[in-house]
């Protein structure tokens, strides 16, 4: 059986609709959640272990995407959102009743400024994208998880699909050293 690594991930990937245009996401509240509209489908879906992203009680991973900000919209209970870390590059705003992190913005110079982060387990619509690898899944031992588990949280991963990674996957540590790269001036522009 094993620590549930994330409700998304336990039983099994359930994939997602190609043809799939968005929909609305909640927190946790019971009265007046905060309610986030995306206008489009998710990309890069994916399993992060690292311990800043928010994931349900009880799992050891967060299931977190990627949405061009121009495409998600705070549509209900927004005075109830605060940042989470001022001084992380991803902007988290957090429901401050029930500690659900509704949408992560970059808002300095970076490779991803532009997307938010959001998680697709705080909707009721299905035919949203599956995670499509894992990412910082060593960070899991930062948070005391045992190392001597981690071979078995590996290769669950590997049985459901998820290639694992301890940083993201290579296509987008690719992306981020080319701007990096283009940035310096070591790769035209
Ligand atoms: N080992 C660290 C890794 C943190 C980390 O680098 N997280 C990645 C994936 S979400 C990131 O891009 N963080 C930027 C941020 O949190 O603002 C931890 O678990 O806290
Ligand atoms: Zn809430
Ligand atoms: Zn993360």
């Amino acid at each position: 059986m094993g620590p549930s690594l994330h409700p998304l991930i336990d039983n099994g990937l359930t994939k997602g609709s190609d043809s799939f245009s968005g929909g609305k996401l909640h927190c946790h509240c019971t009265s007046s959640p905060v309610e986030v509209t995306l206008s489009g489908p998710v990309l890069h879906n994916h399993a992060c272990g690292c311990s800043k992203c928010w994931k349900p009680t009880g799992a050891l991973f967060s299931v977190v995407a990627v949405i061009p900000k121009d495409q998600l919209s705070v549509t209900a209970n927004g005075s109830k959102l605060a940042i989470v870390d001022e001084s992380a590059t991803i902007q988290r705003y957090a429901c401050k009743d029930c500690g659900v992190h509704l949408y992560g913005r970059i808002e300095k110079e970076h490779p991803f400024h532009g997307l938010d982060f959001v998680h697709v387990e705080l909707s009721d619509d299905q035919g949203w994208q599956e995670p499509q690898f894992a990412a910082f899944v060593s960070s899991i031992i930062e948070q005391g998880f045992d190392p001597a588990g981690i071979d078995e949280v590996r290769a669950k991963l590997k049985s459901v699909g998820l290639e694992t990674y301890d940083a993201l996957s290579p296509p987008l540590m690719d992306a981020i050293a080319t701007w990096t790269a283009k940035k310096a001036g070591k790769l035209p522009a």
